[in-house]
């Protein structure tokens, strides 16, 4: 178990992550989404010991992490900086990860290296930002570290690396499964590998919840305005738009069976909300209602 209790991370008078308590289960496959800003980095950056708490505790399986040299072993953190001396080769930096990490796969990082194209013998300075971020995916699923933590690893790779990544990372993770921690911005992409999501908004967790509930979690609901309201009332509403007297409301409610065939007797029609949505709906009704405040 992964443990972060009352999290606050500080840049000056910065508060990046803001009293954040979070239980994750290991062995899963986290997405941590959230706006520019909303301090994914930030507490990833503590979650890892690369940036000392301002307050609160990270446990990992009962042991306090922050530069615990036994925890640190079992975690790879991947930002898109990668921590590798530019001036080095493709080769020389796998090198030290197999020396650094004690799960590396070798023959697995040669594969991977060769599906993504990269040249062992360039330098780290010589490479596309596409290719530090390639290398970035090899650094990160080759080390199978027991944490292993994305910081938008893979952003700077084109749509086929991004696909071949995402094959790897769910195929490595079912025959070895481990926590798997990835930041992203391309929520429709990866909606599918990911087993719980947790959505930050300025600096606090304001979700956190299996993948699959999240994915039932909202409707959308169309049809004339006035059936549409009556219908919709007392249901939290996360947005809507009108057309002519068309109206379309996202609810944040998850109707029964017989409500949708109530709705649909009224001339209503019924979608889904993908987790994509879902997240532009709650970070954009949250900054509504901060705006009222
Ligand atoms: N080194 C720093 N010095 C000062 N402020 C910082 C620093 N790093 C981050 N911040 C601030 O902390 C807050 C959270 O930043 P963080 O990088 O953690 O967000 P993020 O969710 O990872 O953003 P993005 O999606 O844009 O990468 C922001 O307000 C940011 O300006």
């Amino acid at each position: 178990m992964i443990e972060l209790h009352g999290l606050t991370v500080r840049y000056g008078s910065t508060v990046a992550v803001d009293d954040v308590h979070l239980d994750l289960p290991t062995g899963k496959i986290y997405g941590l989404l959230g706006r520019n800003g909303s301090g994914k980095t930030s507490l990833l950056s503590a979650l890892a010991s690369y940036r000392r708490p301002a307050s609160g505790t990270v446990r990992i399986d009962g042991a306090d992490a922050f530069e615990n040299p036994a925890v640190m072993r079992q975690t790879c953190f991947i930002r898109d900086t990668l921590d590798v001396n530019d001036s080095e080769r493709v080769r020389a930096v796998l090198c030290f990860a197999g020396w650094m990490r004690p799960g590396w796969d070798a023959g697995y990082a040669a594969r991977l290296t060769d599906l993504f194209e990269l040249d062992p013998r360039k330098r780290i300075s010589a490479l596309s930002r596409g290719q530090r971020s390639a290398l970035g995916a090899v650094l990160g699923l080759a080390a199978r570290a027991p944490l292993t933590i994305l910081d938008e690893t893979y952003l700077g790779m084109d749509a086929v690396a991004r696909s071949h990544f995402y094959r790897e990372l769910l195929a490595d993770y079912l025959a070895r499964p481990r926590t798997i921690i990835l930041s992203t911005h391309l929520i429709e992409e990866v909606a599918d590998i990911l087993e719980r999501v947790i959505i930050l908004d300025r600096g606090r967790v304001l979700l956190h919840e299996e993948a699959d509930e999240l994915r039932g979690r909202g409707v959308t609901v169309t049809g004339p305005a006035e059936a549409v309201g009556t219908f919709a009332g007392g249901h939290p509403v996360l947005g809507e738009r009108s057309l002519g007297g068309v109206r379309e409301v996202t609810l944040d409610w998850r109707p029964e069976p017989a409500d949708v065939a109530r709705g649909e007797a009224a001339g209503l029609t019924f979608g889904p909300v993908g987790i994509q949505d879902l997240f532009i709906h709650l970070t954009s009704a949250s900054q509504r209602l901060e705006a009222v405040r």
